[in-house]
């Protein structure tokens, strides 16, 4: 299929039925939030209960019986650093299994176009930066995710073969850490973000002197907030249609030790921090460039620090008062 980049909107259906899979999770939901918002009216939406995507033949019937227009494919085995280096059986098979299954009942059953999402751990651990799409398969991964950054860069492999051999529009994006509403707040399987907001407001409650940060704080991350990577994901889905990935960052990039400052002062815990660096570093540092995306008429709009408290609010009211 020819490359067409910045081609004018495709998305001038309101009514075309779109299936978000993985629509409760950070991603999902917040793709959920934006089409609504848009006046898209004809979502299809299925719980993890309701349709295993690992399943081959439940998602063979799922999609000759929806038949969806456009799909959005937000659902994977997703975890921080610990998660990531403990279960890495899960995130390759579980992960090869979803997108697998998705792309190819999505392209046999007349779907228009897909947009598969990855993440910047596909890129090599020692990238030059910022790391722009051509730096795919261009040195080693990092030892901790490499089994998802495996999943991650056959799903991009699976888009582009499809587009070739069959010239189905089957695209892809690739975030850099993103945070916001309905995130992961478990304590050792979440990313660094929602892990430490919650270690700052459960010390903050319980009075404790100190909260421990892993790793040495050196490390550098980029993050955006999840209604901006919710935006991107309709842009590129409306108006991006090629061969090659997109990369989809802020350019708003901290240490963690300076991430754990912000947090601590979002949250107003006014204790001292610690390090354990018995945990993991990862990867030194993964700026994405993303002056591709920027090109086609894409800009992010949320601060790291409106999205910290703006997060920190919805965690209070939804996470804090569910427990209550
Ligand atoms: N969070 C981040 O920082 C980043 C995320 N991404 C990418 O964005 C996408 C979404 O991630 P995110 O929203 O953070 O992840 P979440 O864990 O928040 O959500 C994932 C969703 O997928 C669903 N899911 C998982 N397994 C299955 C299954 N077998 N069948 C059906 N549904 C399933 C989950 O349902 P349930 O919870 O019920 O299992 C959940 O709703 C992923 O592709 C991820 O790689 C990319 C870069 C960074
Ligand atoms: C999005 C991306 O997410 C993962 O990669 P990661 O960026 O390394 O993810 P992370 O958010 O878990 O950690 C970032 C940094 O932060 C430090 N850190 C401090 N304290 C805590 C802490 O309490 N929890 C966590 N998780 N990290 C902590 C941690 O040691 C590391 O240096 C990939 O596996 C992969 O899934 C992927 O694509």
């Amino acid at each position: 299929m020819a490359e067409t980049i910045g081609s004018g909107s495709s998305m001038t259906d309101k009514s075309a039925k779109i299936f978000v899979a993985g629509h409760r999770g950070l991603v999902g939901s917040a793709i959920v939030r934006k089409l609504q918002e848009l006046g898209f009216t004809n979502l299809v939406l299925r719980t993890h209960a309701e349709l295993d995507l690992t399943r081959q033949a439940d998602v063979e019937s799922f999609f000759a019986q929806e038949k969806p227009v456009y799909v959005i494919l937000a659902a994977a085995k997703v975890g921080g650093i610990h998660a990531n280096n403990t279960y890495p059986a899960d995130f390759i098979g579980v992960n090869l299994q979803i997108q697998t299954n998705v792309i190819h009942s999505a392209y046999q059953h007349g779907v228009k176009k897909l947009l598969f999402l990855g993440s910047s751990c596909i890129y090599p651990k020692f990238a030059p930066q910022p790391i722009t799409e051509s730096a795919l398969l261009t040195g080693p991964l990092e030892p901790t995710n490499e089994w998802y950054a495996i999943a991650k860069i056959a799903g991009i492999k699976t888009c582009q073969a499809y587009r070739i051999q069959h010239g189905w529009d089957a695209i892809s994006g690739m975030p850099t850490n993103l945070y916001g509403p309905n995130d992961n707040f478990h304590p050792e399987n979440s990313h660094v973000l929602p892990a430490l907001m919650r270690r700052f407001h459960e010390a903050k409650v319980n009075g404790a002197e100190e909260v421990v940060v892993w790793g040495t704080g050196s490390p550098l991350r980029e993050f955006l907030h999840v209604d901006d990577l919710a935006d991107s994901c309709v842009f590129l889905l409306d108006r991006y249609s090629g061969l090659e990935h997109v990369n989809v960052g802020s350019g708003q990039e901290v240490t963690i030790k300076e991430l754990a400052e912000l947090v601590k002062e979002v949250v107003g815990f006014e204790g001292k921090l610690g390090w354990d660096s018995s945990k993991p570093d990862g990867t030194p540092r993964k700026l994405m460039d993303s002056s591709k995306l920027a090109s086609l008429g894409w800009t992010p709009k949320v601060s790291l620090r409106d999205g910290l408290r703006q997060t920190y609010e919805w965690y209070l009211e939804n996470v804090c008062a569910a427990k209550k």
